[in-house]
């Protein structure tokens, strides 16, 4: 049996992922963590969640329930994440981070940590998405050179970065199988005179409105013709389920950095 401690126990991931484990064969929620100054402290995780009594109370400090689980699932903030992190390497924890937002600086402490212990890192759980992105790297390939190409994206109003992490992998996607380098390719979001579109460019709109869990679109457009491979998610359920899958999955490995990709068996 798998056991799981949920950080952000609190957060609309962290309810749905409670939920999830509940759910799922060979897991077990076995500690839910908030932040030290929550007014949660001491509630039980299920009834939180809504799923009834777990008779797992939440704790407000992660180092206090190191010996109650096998791996964490992280979906909080970079800032947060990257604390937890340490934590757990030096524990010798097993982690599984859906935080999105980071700098390529913060990324490459996620990768150094893996050496020592296993880590899912993705930015998107869904299966959708991961196919998604199977499908645009075979849609570059062949209508990439001629094509325009812009990333659209729309999330709920309370979602703090942008673009969102599965955009931004989207885009990461795109520019590998084009051969571009997307730090010097992306544009985010235009405005005033800004000249005729540059073909190499790579576009990122995002929208924020509502309770929008996640749509994505990539459009690739030629004079004649235009693509579009879009993903619309309806419910949260399906990144917890990934989530909660990838910490099962994570058990046959000591150390490594892995994705959905990797958990989902999609890696060339
Ligand atoms: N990879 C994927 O498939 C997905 C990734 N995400 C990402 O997951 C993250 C969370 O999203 P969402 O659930 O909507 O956000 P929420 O704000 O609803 O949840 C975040 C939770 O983490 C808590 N938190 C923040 N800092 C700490 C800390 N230091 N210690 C303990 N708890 C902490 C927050 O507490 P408080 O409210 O007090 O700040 C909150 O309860 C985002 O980065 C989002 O982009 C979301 C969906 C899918
Ligand atoms: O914040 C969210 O809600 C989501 N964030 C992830 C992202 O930034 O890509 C994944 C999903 O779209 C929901």
């Amino acid at each position: 049996m798998r056991r799981i401690a949920v950080i952000g126990a609190a957060g609309r991931m962290g309810k749905t992922l409670i939920e999830a484990i509940g759910q799922a064969e060979g897991a077990r929620l076995t500690a839910a963590i908030e932040r030290p100054e929550s007014s949660l402290l001491g509630a039980d995780a299920g009834e939180l969640a809504g799923v009834g009594r777990l008779g797992v109370a939440i704790v407000g400090d992660l180092t206090q329930v190191l010996d109650d689980f096998d791996v964490l699932i992280d979906f909080t903030h970079p800032t947060s994440t990257l604390v937890n992190l340490e934590i757990c390497r030096t524990a010798g924890k097993a982690m599984v981070i859906g935080t999105t937002g980071f700098s390529e600086e913060e990324k490459q402490l996620i990768s150094r940590a893996a050496e020592q212990v296993p880590v899912v890192f993705a930015p998107n759980f869904s299966v959708g998405v991961n196919l998604t992105l199977k499908l645009l790297d075979m849609a570059a390939r062949v209508m990439g050179d001629e094509a325009d190409i812009e990333i659209i994206e729309a999330h709920h109003r309370h979602k703090v970065d942008a673009p969102s992490g599965t955009a931004l992998r989207m885009g990461e996607v795109v520019a590998q199988a084009l051969g571009r380098d997307l730090q010097k390719v992306a544009v985010y979001g235009r405005e005033g005179q800004t000249g005729a579109r540059d073909r190499q460019t790579i576009g990122f709109a995002t929208v924020r409105a509502g309770d929008v869990v996640g749509d994505h679109t990539v459009l690739f457009a030629t004079e004649g013709e235009r693509v579009e491979i879009t993903h619309k998610a309806s419910s949260r359920m399906t990144f917890a389920k990934g989530a909660v899958r990838s910490a099962i999955w994570l058990a046959a490995h000591d150390r490594g950095l892995f994705d959905m990709q990797d958990v989902l068996s999609l890696r060339d």
